[in-house]
């Protein structure tokens, strides 16, 4: 298996009003590729800094953490802009899309700012189109992002995150805000998406949505206090069950 993210003794710290505060406190971790990780764990147990960290979105204070064998602290901030354009996808709680942009022209601006091909426009708009298609948003193809449901702008996320084919998606709370039958949506498409050799790390509170992945996370004060392998032959119900157990020991 070839190591996709390697973190060794990570460490993240921020300062406020002169006070610092250590969350990230020498945290190691191997993701390999086509791997789907959850990460769990009590609120401001650090989840959401692991994954901005190890994505190069937030800069580490200490430690080192290579992608695809490349190690960050290397790169120029330019080339760290390219990898994460190119190479990852982000599914973020804040979503960060455009206002003034239509949900299609949200889902293909990573296609259109990347430099990694010259595609044609047309043909960004058409594969677009084609994601749009698939999670069943193409409806909302020309809607501003305001006039869109919370489980169809998630998914936008999701054909947003897609477009450039990234090698690992990013998703903090990527059914957080949804209802039951969205985020049952939602995790299929990230579970096929996996299935088609996509590596994923994503945060979640719900044990449902953790039990769909090969590697549970448990952090607690900044580093992994265990990792579950939920039984993917199992059903989903007795991996629910042997989760929710293993959650318990754990101190959920
Ligand atoms: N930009 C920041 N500046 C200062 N402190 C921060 C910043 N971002 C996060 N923190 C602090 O770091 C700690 C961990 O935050 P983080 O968001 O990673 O936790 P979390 O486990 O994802 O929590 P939750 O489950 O509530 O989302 C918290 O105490 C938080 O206040």
């Amino acid at each position: 298996m070839n190591k996709i993210l390697e973190v060794k003794d990570l460490c993240k710290s921020y300062e406020v009003n002169k006070r610092k505060t250590t969350v990230l406190n020498g945290l190691d971790l191997t993701i390999n590729e086509g791997e789907m990780v959850a990460v769990m764990g009590p609120s401001g147990s650090g989840k959401s800094t692991l994954l901005y960290t190890v994505s190069g979105m937030d800069k580490m204070s200490a430690g080192s953490v290579k992608f695809c064998g490349k190690d960050m602290a290397g790169l120029s901030e330019g080339e760290l802009a390219e990898m994460r354009l190119d190479d990852m996808g982000f599914i973020f709680q804040q979503m960060y899309m455009m206002k003034n942009l239509s949900v299609l022209d949200n889902i293909i601006l990573p296609a259109i700012k990347s430099k990694r091909t010259n595609e044609p426009r047309k043909e960004t708009v058409k594969r677009g189109q084609e994601l749009m298609r698939k999670l069943g948003i193409i409806d909302t193809a020309d809607n501003d992002i305001n006039e869109v449901s919370g489980g169809q702008l998630q998914r936008a996320c999701i054909c947003r995150s897609m477009i450039n084919s990234p090698k690992m998606i990013f998703a903090d709370e990527p059914t957080g805000a949804l209802n039951r039958t969205s985020s049952e949506e939602v995790m299929e498409e990230l579970t096929k998406l996996n299935n088609e050799g996509t590596t994923v790390m994503l945060v979640t509170h719900d044990a449902k949505v953790a039990a769909k992945c090969s590697r549970v996370l448990y952090i607690v004060d900044g580093n992994i206090k265990g990792e579950f392998d939920p039984d993917r032959k199992a059903s989903v119900q007795e991996r629910e069950k042997s989760l929710n157990s293993w959650l318990i020991d754990m101190g959920w």
